[in-house]
């Protein structure tokens, strides 16, 4: 559903769509607007036009159509287009809102967008839609969105369809996200998911479309990705935290060993079905997780394929923290919003310190993992599995 609404507002947005903005109906704006002077820079307005890729909820048409007459305003300036038939309603109805901006220049054209789209992101659920802008390119279209504000880079797996399963596209993303994460001047990364899960794991179907006698290559090249995926969690400098929205399946479980923080909806699951799938634990779990929670508790989850409510995985360790789904965005984003305003290098410092000693472990265990998987896709157990996930037959 957000996907469908994030693409619809982006239609109404940032196309060609409104009637005059009435500041009225937006108290937030309103406070904006009356306060000192601002001028959104280039980059608030692209984090604004990302922001509304993730909006929950139709925002109705009158807002999509305020939306849109200040991103052309802002884009292009007054309205210079002539005025569509009256039987055009759609365009129309957009020429009106454009044209009601008048010569309002493009500087506050572009405030009024980003002030908008702000008070529409602090009225839905999610501060993780709240807090944040994107403005990063995303080369693998909007599976996945990067936003960063207030000191937070946040990276938002965006599939909610697909139940936020990872693409191969998604795996380079995100390391490239993560390297723009390292570099920028964001005090905190976060990962989290959009729709109700967090992410259901790397998409079956990212081993389908195998050419007859390219399977082994397929695995090879499948095992490189995944080493070095893992590795940019392990090397990666600043405070990482896991904000699992939903439930969480497969790599997406196992990589939570390399976050520093893990904060959890009561809703979520972690689960682990390596052995279900012929394959074997990844992303370091084979040595985070009995270090975490111990050897048996490690061995029910990645052998057994134990899934662990969100209470039972805080119990071992794995999660820091569980909130109730109906506070948790808020809870959570108030929490980092907080932590991201101390000294950032004091943070990035004292987290090398926790991690260093023992990165080269964690980069040979990565490396033997990842071996070890790209044997394990070989098997008629995985290649099996596989095919029932695809043809229906089985499911977690
Ligand atoms: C470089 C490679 C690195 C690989 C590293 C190794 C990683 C290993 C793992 O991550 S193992 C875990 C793999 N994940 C799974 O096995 C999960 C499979 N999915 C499910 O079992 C279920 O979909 C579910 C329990 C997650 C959710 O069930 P339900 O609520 O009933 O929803 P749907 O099944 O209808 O799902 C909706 C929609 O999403 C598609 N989908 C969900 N998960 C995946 C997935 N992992 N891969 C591909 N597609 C997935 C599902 O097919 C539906 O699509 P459709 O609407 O039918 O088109």
């Amino acid at each position: 559903m957000a996907g469908v609404v994030g693409r619809l507002a982006r239609r109404w947005c940032s196309g060609a769509l409104s009637s005059p903005l009435q500041v009225t109906r937006f108290p937030t704006l309103q406070l904006h607007l009356c306060g000192p002077a601002m001028t959104a820079s280039q980059k608030d307005f692209e984090n604004a036009m990302n922001q509304v890729k993730l909006l929950k909820k139709d925002p109705g048409n009158e807002v999509k159509l305020n939306l849109y007459a200040l991103y052309k305003q802002a884009t292009e300036g007054p309205c210079n287009v002539p005025k569509p038939g009256v039987l055009d309603f759609i365009n129309k109805a957009k020429w009106d809102a454009w044209n009601a901006l008048g010569s309002l220049p493009k500087d506050n054209a572009r405030q009024n967008y980003v002030d908008l789209v702000s008070s529409l992101s602090a009225s839905s659920e999610s501060p993780s839609q709240v807090t944040p802008a994107a403005d990063r390119k995303q080369p693998g279209g909007d599976a996945l969105v990067v936003t960063s504000q207030d000191g937070i880079t946040t990276i938002t797996l965006n599939r909610p369809d697909k139940k936020n399963a990872l693409t191969t596209q998604m795996y380079h993303d995100i390391m490239l996200a993560l390297e723009a994460a390292s570099k920028d001047d964001s005090a905190i990364t976060v990962l989290t998911g959009n729709g109700d899960y967090y992410c259901s794991g790397n998409d079956l179907t990212n081993f389908t479309d195998v050419p007859p006698g390219a399977v082994e290559e397929k695995a090879r090249s499948g095992a490189v990705l995944l080493r070095d995926f893992v590795d940019c969690f392990i090397d990666f400098p600043k405070p990482l935290v896991a904000v699992v929205n939903g439930p969480a399946v497969g790599i997406s479980v196992t990589i939570l060993g390399l976050f520093d923080i893990v904060y959890a909806t009561d809703r979520a699951t972690f689960h682990t079905p390596f052995s279900h799938l012929g394959q074997s634990p990844e992303g370091c779990s084979s040595y985070t997780f009995p270090k975490i929670m111990g050897s048996s508790k490690a061995t029910e989850m990645l052998v057994f394929g134990k899934k662990l409510t969100a209470r039972e995985a805080c119990t071992q360790g794995l999660v820091t923290e569980v909130f109730p789904d109906s506070t948790f965005q808020k809870e959570v984003w108030v929490r980092l919003k907080a932590y991201s305003k101390l000294p950032p290098n004091a943070m990035r410092i004292s987290k090398q310190v926790i991690r260093n000693r023992e990165k080269e472990k964690l980069h040979a265990i990565n490396a033997e993992e990842s071996s070890i998987l790209q044997e394990r896709w070989l098997s008629d157990e995985c290649m099996n599995a596989i095919v029932n996930f695809l043809s229906r037959k089985a499911k977690l």
